[in-house]
């Protein structure tokens, strides 16, 4: 399947800007790959010992395989770039849009469990209005592949910036990290900020204080 013109140029932008996922070039199709996913998740299961003849874990292998290709780390995939829509700004809106509380999960990338949080996303529309819906998708895309919250942060900053053609976006993520919470140190009370600020709201202190004092 061929990438749509808002991947390609979303993935070129990443790489620029030395903010793309570390990759290799992808040499299967999603099905041959949770073929393989399968076989080795039944080995790294039998060799905790468990037995896949039981009937509640004999799919097990084949659940993550699927699981994995499909869904949490279907964002390392491009054919899964959400279909953006993004209108000309023919009524000349120039007050900030922002969409808070978009729920975010996604998957640490030094333990693989979960990143549980909301992200909030402004922009000062110039040229181009973003489809509402379309900033969520993009938080889900992302947040769909193997991350550290801080890279998280700046790819939806710099993919918003590349499909409205404007540095004005900001996004912040408060998030809960079970690697933190429920192993190593076992704190279950702290949350993570981190915030990408483009433009506007890193230049002028005014629009950056209304961004983040307006965010919960
Ligand atoms: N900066 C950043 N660090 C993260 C993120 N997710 C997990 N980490 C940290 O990555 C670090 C990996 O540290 P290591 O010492 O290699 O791993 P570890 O021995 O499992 O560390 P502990 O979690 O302290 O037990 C840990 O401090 C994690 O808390 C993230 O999104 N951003
Ligand atoms: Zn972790």
């Amino acid at each position: 399947m061929a990438l749509s013109e808002a991947a390609i140029k979303v993935q070129a932008a990443l790489k620029d800007r030395g903010l793309e996922t570390p990759m290799l070039p992808k040499t299967s199709t999603p099905e041959q790959r949770k073929v393989k996913i399968e076989h080795h998740m039944r080995e790294i299961l039998t060799l905790m010992s468990l037995d896949l003849t039981d009937d509640s874990l004999a799919d097990t292998p084949r659940r993550i395989a699927k699981m994995y290709v499909d869904e949490i780390f279907s964002g390392l995939d491009y054919e899964n770039f959400p279909k953006i829509t993004v209108i000309e700004n023919k009524m000349g809106v120039d007050e900030m849009v922002r969409v808070q509380d978009i729920s975010l999960t996604s998957t640490c990338e030094h333990h693989l469990v979960t990143i549980d949080g909301v992200a909030t996303v402004a922009y000062l529309p110039r040229t181009k209005i973003i489809g509402l819906s379309k900033i969520n998708r993009i938080v889900r895309f992302f947040s769909q592949r193997p991350q550290v919250q801080e890279r998280l942060t700046q790819q939806v900053l710099v993919a918003l910036q590349t499909l409205l053609e404007t540095k004005d976006v900001a996004v912040k993520m408060d998030a809960v990290h079970y690697c933190v919470k429920s192993r190593g140190v076992m704190d279950s009370t702290s949350s993570t900020t981190t915030t990408a600020l483009g433009g506007i709201f890193k230049s002028n202190p005014a629009t950056r204080a209304e961004f983040l004092h307006q965010v919960k």
